[in-house]
């Protein structure tokens, strides 16, 4: 049974881990067994892609000696593993986790709630159940507010919210990776059995956009309360969407289940693709069905993997190994019991970090800054830190280093695909630069030629940067007197123009003497001394 778990790709990291996945597979496929005997088959189904040990009928998997691979000690080893794993104990971390998560997003938080098995059979679920929240859930009626981005150049912003219906503790699958160049799906067991957090919205939301900004949201939410990593990529959050339309004033429609979305741009573009192929098919006069669709990111349609008409029975039934959860706050914490093995609800109240809505708000009413700007500064892990510390050490108003660090830092990470903790760029380095343009050491242009340079990872500070390339702003008179009536004789049709009352023509010859000082030239003395000169 271990060869064939190897050669089903599961991915094993020691023997030992390997024969408790041997285990786990047995009681796999004898629930399996004891589920399908009623049903008369004998061998394997195919389902999804995945084959579930080919070729293997049930006579032979029955003949299986589960001894006969493990020596004596190990057998003692593996069984008590095999028990740790079985009998369920409730990770305490994760109740707190859940209970942040309902008070960070607004949650009545039950004092009591249930766990149930949840029964399917899958390959990426080797206890053939999952432990689940089904009839009572940790916390529920809750509320997500967030900001939308509207308007041409997305610089406006509508304050949303989605209601939370309830937020329950689960156990999470194993991973399946589909190989299709192989036909064949690798299984990593690796976070299967881990505790999960899921949080089920009502159906508020009206397009993708709207669900996309929502889960931005929450996924900062989960970072800032260490509840969750939240890289999407990574599997560490998911979204599973469901989507319908009805005409205003009906009831929703049926809707159709978009599983296991990793990017909040897909998010997007899964929903708005899903809500015009509804409309197409109701259009059309046929009708929507209650299916599980995938969306496949490079064709951006969804596709259909299974349909859900006929209600699965999931066989729920009380989690025997685990008693109900109870939570307590400060009024109903009893004397007598370990305050350490209990969950106080105040207590977590009270060790809360600050939300990124309070946050935003603060960074608003402290630098004077525009809401859309604070939203950019919280979208990056480690921006805001950033802009905090340019802002603090510069001379610069806020307004200033917003629009740098939007526009050259950001397009600096952007183009050399690095993130804000990754860049050899340092928010010092950039108030010392922004210093050197306030007290007019440097125009605006020479300091973005020192920001290119400083970017070049010599660590090089500003100032260095202006002596060496002689970048500092040029503010000798009689110099830039010379450069202008050299201009000025060179361009004798847009003098001409000037002299007929044409002053716009005035930027033209500005540009020049820009250009022939490598815009180094002092901007305000140049129009000066050119304006003298031809009046
Ligand atoms: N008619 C509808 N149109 C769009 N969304 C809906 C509609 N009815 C329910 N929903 C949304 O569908 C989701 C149901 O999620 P839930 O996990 O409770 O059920 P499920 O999808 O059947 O369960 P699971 O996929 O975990 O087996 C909720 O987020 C709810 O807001």
């Amino acid at each position: 049974l271990g060869q064939t778990i190897q050669e089903r790709g599961v991915v094993v990291k020691s023997k030992k881990r390997m024969l408790l996945l041997a285990l786990k597979w047995y009681e796999c496929c004898l629930q399996y067994l004891r589920y399908h005997n009623d049903r008369k088959l004998n061998t394997f189904p195919r389902s999804g892609g995945i084959q579930f040990f080919p070729n293997v009928h049930l006579h032979q998997l029955q003949k299986v000696k589960l001894l006969s691979i493990v020596n004596s000690s190990l057998a003692t080893q593996l069984s008590t593993t095999f028990h740790a794993e079985y009998l369920k104990v409730l990770n305490k971390r994760c109740v707190e986790g859940a209970v942040m998560t309902g008070l960070a997003l607004n949650c009545t938080i039950n004092k009591r709630s249930l766990f149930d098995r949840k029964h399917y059979f899958y390959a990426d679920l080797p206890a053939g159940y999952q432990i689940t929240q089904q009839r009572c859930p940790v916390a529920v009626n809750g509320m997500l507010t967030y900001n939308l981005c509207t308007g041409k150049n997305r610089n406006q912003t509508t304050l949303k919210s989605v209601r939370i219906k309830q937020i329950q503790l689960e156990q999470d699958s194993g991973k399946s990776l589909h190989d299709d160049a192989r036909f064949q799906t690798l299984i990593d067991l690796n976070r299967a059995g881990v505790g999960l957090i899921e949080i089920v919205m009502e159906p508020d939301m009206t397009c993708g956009e709207e669900a996309a900004a929502a889960v931005r949201e929450l996924q900062l939410i989960l970072q800032q309360l260490g509840t969750c990593r939240g890289n999407m990529a990574e599997g560490q959050l998911r979204v599973d969407a469901n989507i319908s339309v009805h005409q205003p004033g009906e009831p929703y429609g049926v809707r159709a289940e978009v599983k296991n979305i990793n990017s909040a741009r897909f998010l997007a573009r899964a929903i708005d693709y899903e809500i015009q192929r509804q409309i197409e098919v109701l259009e059309n006069g046929e009708i929507i069905l209650n299916e599980t669709r995938a969306f496949d990111y490079k064709s951006g349609r969804t596709i259909p993997m299974r349909d859900k008409e006929g209600k699965q029975d999931y066989r729920f039934m009380p989690e025997p190994n685990l008693p109900p959860l109870i939570i307590y706050d400060n009024k109903t914490l009893p004397s007598n019991v370990n305050h350490q093995q209990v969950v106080n609800i105040d207590q977590i109240r009270e060790q809360m970090p600050e939300l990124p809505s309070v946050k935003r708000t603060r960074l608003v009413e402290k630098y004077n800054i525009l809401t859309e700007h604070s939203i950019t500064l919280m979208s990056e892990d480690g921006l805001m830190e950033f802009f905090e510390t340019v802002a603090e050490n510069t001379l610069a108003n806020p307004r200033k280093v917003i629009s740098w660090i939007i526009n050259e830092f950001l397009g600096f990470l952007k183009q050399n695909n690095l993130t804000v903790r990754q860049s050899p760029f340092k928010p010092l380095a950039l108030s010392e630069l922004l210093d050197l343009l306030e007290k007019g050491v440097v125009s605006s242009s020479a300091a973005k030629q020192v920001f290119t340079e400083m970017c070049k990872k010599e660590g090089k500070s500003a100032s260095q940067i202006v002596k060496e390339k002689e970048l500092g702003l040029l503010q000798d008179q009689a110099k830039l007197e010379q450069i202008c009536q050299s201009i000025i004789e060179n361009h004798p049709k847009e003098v001409s123009e000037i002299h007929k009352g044409n002053w716009k023509v005035l930027n033209k010859l500005i540009g020049q003497v820009q250009k022939a000082t490598h815009r180094r030239a002092a901007p305000n003395l140049v129009k000066a001394i050119l304006e003298k000169k031809l009046s």
